[in-house]
């Protein structure tokens, strides 16, 4: 068995954890920076093969969340599982084998500007397996193909537009091919017929491999498109968890503030709304 085969079967507790249970576990997380209580008794479980949309407004503690699932961060009270473990009582060395079998797409693509694409794309394989040099170069072949950019991977990330270094950052988070891939604002600064292409490359990623999905985005169109469920987050709570149709739904006021974009704080009253517009005089 090949070292990167033998990185992707399940461990014996993981195959158990797996048996129905939810692939990602929070319970009662809370999380303070300093004096700051940023995450209050998060809840969440993300059923395997579910894509989870994270979202919520700016400062709401989407990315300290994603931190938390990535075991970047250790909370001050409550759980994260993901597969089964309980990640803060993982070593240095089980947390990275636990890492192996996750994938990040991050938001600006996170490439190395010195490298060319299929480089890029092959640095997980090269960091964490013994693989040979060809086949590294066939798998990176194989994923690009995946995310429809065969053929560019001698280019360098200088020239690819927007949405290939996009499809490029998809191609490495998922070389190892992971369990749970984690996607940060996977199509923020793109326009949105390119934005669209990569709400199909998730939906696809999902139907062809099966993996739990867990994106975080303000993107409300690509959220509603492509969620089986969406978390809401508010000033570090959670306001919702439920499927697009529920989340439209909500009578909740702050969910509904979110959804038609009124900031934290704004007047709802159009009369005051106009009077702070004009001072008063109208
Ligand atoms: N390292 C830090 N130290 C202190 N406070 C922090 C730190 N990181 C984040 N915060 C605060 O924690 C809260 C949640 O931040 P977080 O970055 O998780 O929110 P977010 O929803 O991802 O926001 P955005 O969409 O703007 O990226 C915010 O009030 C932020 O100011």
């Amino acid at each position: 068995m090949s070292q990167a085969t033998s990185q992707i079967l399940p461990d014996a507790d993981e195959t158990a954890a797996g048996a129905g249970g939810p692939v990602i576990e929070v319970s009662h997380l809370n999380t303070h920076y300093g004096d700051r209580h940023v995450l209050k008794d998060l809840n969440l479980g993300i059923q395997p093969g579910e894509i989870m949309v994270i979202m919520g407004g700016s400062g709401s503690g989407k990315s300290t969340l994603l931190n938390h699932l990535l075991g970047l961060l250790h909370p001050t009270s409550g759980t994260v599982r993901i597969l089964g473990r309980d990640i803060s009582k993982l070593s240095q060395v089980e947390l990275t084998k636990l890492r192996c079998k996750m994938g990040v797409a991050f938001q600006g693509g996170a490439l190395f500007s010195s490298m060319t694409v299929g480089e890029n794309i092959m640095l997980p394989l090269r960091e964490h397996t013994k693989l040979d040099e060809q086949t590294m170069r066939i798998m990176a072949r194989m994923k690009m193909e995946v995310v429809n950019l065969a053929g560019f991977e001698d280019l360098m990330p200088a020239e690819l537009s927007g949405g290939m270094v996009k499809r490029a950052a998809f191609a490495r988070a998922i070389i190892m091919d992971p369990k749970i891939l984690f996607c940060d604002e996977p199509s923020a600064g793109l326009d949105p017929v390119v934005a669209s292409a990569i709400d199909q490359l998730i939906l696809n990623l999902r139907d062809a491999f099966g993996m739990t999905i867990v994106v975080v985005t303000h993107e409300l169109e690509s959220a509603f498109t492509i969620a089986d469920r969406i978390c809401v987050l508010d000033q570090g709570e959670i306001r919702i968890v439920g499927t697009p149709e529920e989340v439209r739904a909500s009578e909740d006021a702050r969910v509904q503030d979110l959804l038609n974009r009124r900031p934290e704080g704004q007047e709802q009253d159009p009369d005051a709304y106009l009077q702070r517009l004009t001072g008063g005089i109208h």
